[in-house]
């Protein structure tokens, strides 16, 4: 029998820290969210029954072993995947009821993807891709902000680079720049820090941070990395598509051992 990993894993928040503070209101929920793919003849269930709500101002890290659905989820509240059932509801709208126009609309006004897959356009610069999400809303782009926040990511010097001539860990960068400079109220994170040196993965992490820490922001990022969790308000651990547990305020090593209690009591 696994053992009673919520209870376990409970604890009080610390007085202080690099915690945000929630507001009590919350930014994303999840009601009773489940997720099937239907794979030739058969239905594969991947998401049973997820309910969760990430408050204004929080940073919330979703954790668990590969194939566990984190990946799935985080498209489903980001409104990129249609739950098979159950809501959900971004900065108070539930995505279910609203048209693809309007669902377009808010991804591209309120809400920050970062991807493990870049979504650059490569016949655009550095500088022009970060600007893309105001071109496409015909905003003017901050350029001051943009460079700053290519500067901040370590791209000072390849701000004019297209990504054909950009290593993998650049584009990474370029994505994240963009999503940064965006300012999203709500920001979803696959892997933010996966592909970058552990220096500048620090510095984005630390700008997640901020952001999700912004009051009418929040965050919710998907990673395999305990010390990305550990910097996180909370830490939501997923099993075969159920949560199976929460930290709050958790250390590296809390995250760790809850990692492996949840890999060693896999079906
Ligand atoms: N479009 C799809 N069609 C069929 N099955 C899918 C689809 N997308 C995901 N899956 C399956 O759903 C399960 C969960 O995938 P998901 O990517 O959400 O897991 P994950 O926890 O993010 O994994 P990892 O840590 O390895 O990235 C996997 O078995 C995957 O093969």
């Amino acid at each position: 029998m696994p053992r009673e990993l919520d209870e376990l894993q409970r604890k009080e928040a610390p007085a202080a820290g690099n915690l945000g503070s929630p507001t009590g209101r919350p930014r994303i929920t999840a009601d009773a969210v489940h997720k099937a793919y239907q794979v030739g003849d058969d239905t594969l269930e991947i998401l049973h029954g997820v309910s969760l709500a990430v408050e204004e101002g929080e940073l919330v890290a979703v954790m668990g072993p590969s194939g566990s659905g984190k990946s799935t989820l985080l498209y489903c509240l980001a409104g990129l995947e249609e739950p098979t059932s159950g809501a959900v509801s971004l900065a108070g709208k539930e995505l279910g009821p609203l048209s693809r126009a309007d669902l377009a609309r808010m991804r591209r006004t309120s809400v920050g993807f970062v991807f493990q897959s870049y979504n650059l356009i490569p016949t655009l610069t550095a500088r022009q891709n970060v600007a893309l999400p105001y071109t496409l809303n015909k905003a003017k782009a901050p350029t001051a902000l943009i460079d700053q926040t290519l500067t901040t990511v370590g791209l000072a010097d390849r701000m004019d680079a297209r990504p054909p001539s950009m290593s993998g860990g650049e584009q990474q960068r370029v994505a994240l720049a963009r999503v940064l400079a965006q300012r999203p109220q709500v920001l979803f994170a696959d892997e933010p820090t996966g592909a970058l040196d552990s220096r500048t993965g620090d510095v984005v992490l630390q700008e997640l941070v901020q952001i999700a820490h912004q009051s009418d922001s929040c965050g919710l990022i998907v990673t395999h990395d305990p010390s990305v969790a550990a910097a996180c308000d909370r830490v939501l651990f997923l099993r075969d598509g159920r949560l199976a547990g929460e930290l709050t305020g958790a250390t590296i090593e809390e995250v760790s051992a809850v990692l492996a209690d949840l890999s060693q009591t896999e079906d």
